[in-house]
């Protein structure tokens, strides 16, 4: 079922701070940041050889990701990203075998503009699971 790692996600306290230490002090290819409102999210992400990370700021009132940023002040790897060829069928089978899918369980539109999933992170060892349809 899941293929490649497409991201590692990396909640932070200051996306400026964060975006500049990657880009000099880690020599990074850095993209610009785009507002992902409908994930309450700003994401900036960073092309890494073989996979990329993308960095997360909590965007408006309900973000996702605030509760985490407020237990992990100073930020914190926040979940990693699946590809997977079929979403749907993958999210059945997940559900099938018990695991939470999170938000309504249909997929919303990602950051690449490709379907995606939230898995519950206490149903696989404490790691939140992205999955994004290729
Ligand atoms: C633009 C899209 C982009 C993309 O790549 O395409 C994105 O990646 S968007 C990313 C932001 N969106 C999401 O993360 C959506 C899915 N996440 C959620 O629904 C919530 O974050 C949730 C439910 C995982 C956690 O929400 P919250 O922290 O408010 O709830 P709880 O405090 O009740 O947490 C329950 C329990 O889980 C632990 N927890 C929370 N977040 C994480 C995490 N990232 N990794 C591991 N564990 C996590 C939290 O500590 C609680 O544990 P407990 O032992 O009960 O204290
Ligand atoms: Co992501």
């Amino acid at each position: 079922m899941i293929g490649r790692l497409n991201h590692v996600a990396i909640a932070v306290p200051d996306l400026v701070a964060a975006s500049a230490q990657y880009a000099g002090t880690l020599g990074a290819a850095v993209r610009p940041p785009q507002d992902e409102p409908d994930h309450g999210v700003t994401v900036v992400f960073i092309d890494l050889p073989n996979t990329k990370i993308e960095l997360l700021y909590p965007l408006g009132e309900n973000s996702p990701i605030q509760g985490f940023l407020d237990k992990n002040p100073a930020g914190g790897i926040h979940h990693i990203c699946y590809e997977v060829e079929d979403i749907l069928a993958a999210r059945d089978t997940l559900k099938a075998s018990g695991a939470r899918v999170l938000g309504t369980g249909e997929p919303k539109i990602g950051a690449h503009g490709k379907p995606v999933l939230f898995l519950h992170p206490k149903d696989f060892n404490g790691c939140l699971i992205e999955l994004e349809q290729i």
